[in-house]
């Protein structure tokens, strides 16, 4: 299965009845899922008295199988019982008796002296909100200073949502089995994970999964690069749709964004009154003048010479010109990437946008943009399935931007990132985005693929920049970011190279 494979709690289960279904026991299962949590423990921690807190499920299982497994190691090990014995049953069951030590129900003094809590309390099982005395537990364990290790997710956070569930364990770490899960990327359940490591146990064979982590193996061979025989057209041209005089700034930076990740040519599209504002900015763009949607369109035309991909809507304003001005563009053979207010401009009349997208055409909203554009009111842990069901309904790319950018497309494909530094929520950072991801489209990558590209990019860039990072800065990281991509394949040409030198000799 490919390592960056995201599979929902409904696909975990299936895995894991494949495989038994081809020969392996569930208990082996459940017995190497709990020697990994123990080996971790043992990895991370010098040894110190431990308690594992199971609840009633597999999970708890799991807990059980670390207990014994570190008391054999001898570390001080106490068991804690966060169900009744009675509930316990299967593979968790068994396991539960396999463990000889002493096993205590939750109360004040289950923590005490302890120096690592061992969270075995709910994982993909858990389907209703936290409350009552488990809440109380859970309250215990996270006012407590030693550190937890959540078995497969902290307990209270949904698996395919990432929310908290009533009230959640906040973890040091969190091992988790075969595959990443929804939890494991989305905030907040990201964020009460800590780092997580991913096991094997012992589940082989093929899974369709749907939805992936984003990174340049899922995209990288067909990621751009400038050809020994290319010229500047056949590397496509970025045109940037301008706002006002006193608004310009965001479609600069959306158009140096593009430039800079390889589009051949880049052309801002002016209104006449905010032309001298550009001409005195820019120098490798090129500047054309376009007041009303039918002059956009004219220069829809240069689409004819050279794969063009139009951006519209940074600061371009909210108003009936820039959505008449966004239909030209989809009415034309230009690709598109829509960002902030071309999206806003169509809030009230979705469908005039809706019908006439197409598939491979970008829509880039922050969740407010997505709320408006969507009408539906963003939740905790609801971003996935609200970005999938947008790309559906849309038609198109859908980039629901944040800590957890989502990348959607209307087949059910999804991609959820995991690069971008906090930094990066500073004015016109998104601008950029949106140019990143048009000038990968110019230059050949599908819509889907440019935009996963892109808004790793954006990530990386940002990693780059760090702390003090403001948005004119993105584009300028873009180089540094490219060399170390591309450097693998350089070497690989390099190698190549070489060896035909040799044969030749
Ligand atoms: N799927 C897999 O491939 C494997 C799963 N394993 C473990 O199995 C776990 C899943 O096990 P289960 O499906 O038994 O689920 P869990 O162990 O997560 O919990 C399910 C139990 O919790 C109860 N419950 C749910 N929400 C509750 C709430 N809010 N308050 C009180 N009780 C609540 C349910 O009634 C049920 O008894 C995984 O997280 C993982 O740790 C491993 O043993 C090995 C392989
Ligand atoms: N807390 C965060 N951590 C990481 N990335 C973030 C965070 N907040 C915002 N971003 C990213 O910063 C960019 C901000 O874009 P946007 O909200 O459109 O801002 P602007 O309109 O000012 O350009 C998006 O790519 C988003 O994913
Ligand atoms: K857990």
């Amino acid at each position: 299965m490919n390592p960056l494979a995201v599979l929902s709690a409904k696909e975990m289960r299936a895995a894991e009845q494949a495989a038994i279904n081809g020969g392996v026991a569930s208990a082996a299962l459940m017995e190497t899922a709990g020697k990994q949590v123990a080996e971790v423990a043992k990895q991370e921690w010098s040894k110190r008295p431990v308690a594992v807190i199971c609840g009633p499920g597999n999970n708890g299982g799991d807990g059980f199988v670390a207990a014994r497994l570190l008391a054999e190691a001898e570390w001080p090990v106490k068991v804690v019982r966060v169900c009744d014995r009675e509930t316990l049953k299967g593979d968790a069951k068994l396991m539960a008796d396999l463990y000889e030590g002493e096993v205590s129900e939750f109360d004040a003094n289950a923590l005490a002296g302890v120096g690592l809590i061992i969270d075995a309390i709910f994982g993909t099982g858990l389907t209703r909100p936290i409350e009552g005395d488990v809440k109380t537990a859970l309250e215990a364990i996270n006012a407590h200073p030693a550190p937890v290790l959540s078995v497969d997710i902290p307990s209270g956070v949904s698996t395919d949502e990432g929310a908290v569930l009533g009230f959640a364990i906040q973890a040091a770490r969190t091992v988790t089995f075969h595959a990443k899960q929804p939890a494991h990327l989305l905030f907040p359940g990201r964020a009460l994970c800590g780092v997580v490591d991913v096991v094997d146990i012992g589940i082989t064979g093929e899974f369709d999964a749907k939805i992936f982590e984003n990174h340049p193996s899922l995209w990288g061979a067909r990621f751009p690069r400038p050809s020994w025989m290319g010229h500047k057209y056949e590397r496509g041209h970025v045109m940037c749709v301008s706002g006002g005089p006193m608004s310009t700034g965001a479609a600069r930076l959306a158009a140096e964004g593009a430039l800079r990740i390889g589009a051949g040519l880049v052309t801002m599209l002016s209104p006449s009154a905010a032309a001298p504002v550009h001409a005195s900015h820019l120098t490798s763009i090129m500047l054309r003048e376009a007041n009303t949607a039918d002059e956009i369109a004219g220069h829809m035309q240069d689409a004819e010479k050279s794969n063009l991909v139009t951006i519209i809507g940074p600061a371009t304003g909210v108003s009936e010109q820039t959505r008449d001005k966004t239909l030209a563009i989809l009415n034309s053979s230009a690709g598109a990437v829509l960002d902030a207010d071309a999206l806003t401009s169509f809030a009230g009349q979705p469908d005039a946008l809706f019908d006439v997208l197409r598939p491979d055409d970008v829509l880039t909203p922050h969740t407010g943009e997505f709320s408006r554009l969507f009408s539906v009111e963003m939740k905790d842990g609801g971003k996935l399935d609200a970005a999938r069901a947008a790309s559906k309904k849309a038609g198109c790319i859908v980039v629901l931007k944040g800590p957890d950018t989502i990348i959607a497309a209307p087949d059910g494909l999804a991609i959820i990132n995991s690069n971008a530094p906090p930094d990066l929520a500073t004015a016109g950072s998104g601008d950029v985005l949106a140019g990143l991801i048009a000038g990968l489209k110019a230059q050949g990558m599908g819509g889907f693929e440019a935009a996963a590209a892109g808004v790793w990019f954006h990530g990386a860039c940002g990693q780059t920049i760090g702390p003090g990072l403001i948005a004119e800065d993105l584009p300028k990281a873009v180089p540094s970011v490219l060399r170390q991509l591309l450097k693998p394949l350089q070497e690989q040409d390099d190698g190549l190279t070489s060896q035909q030198g040799a044969q030749q000799q």
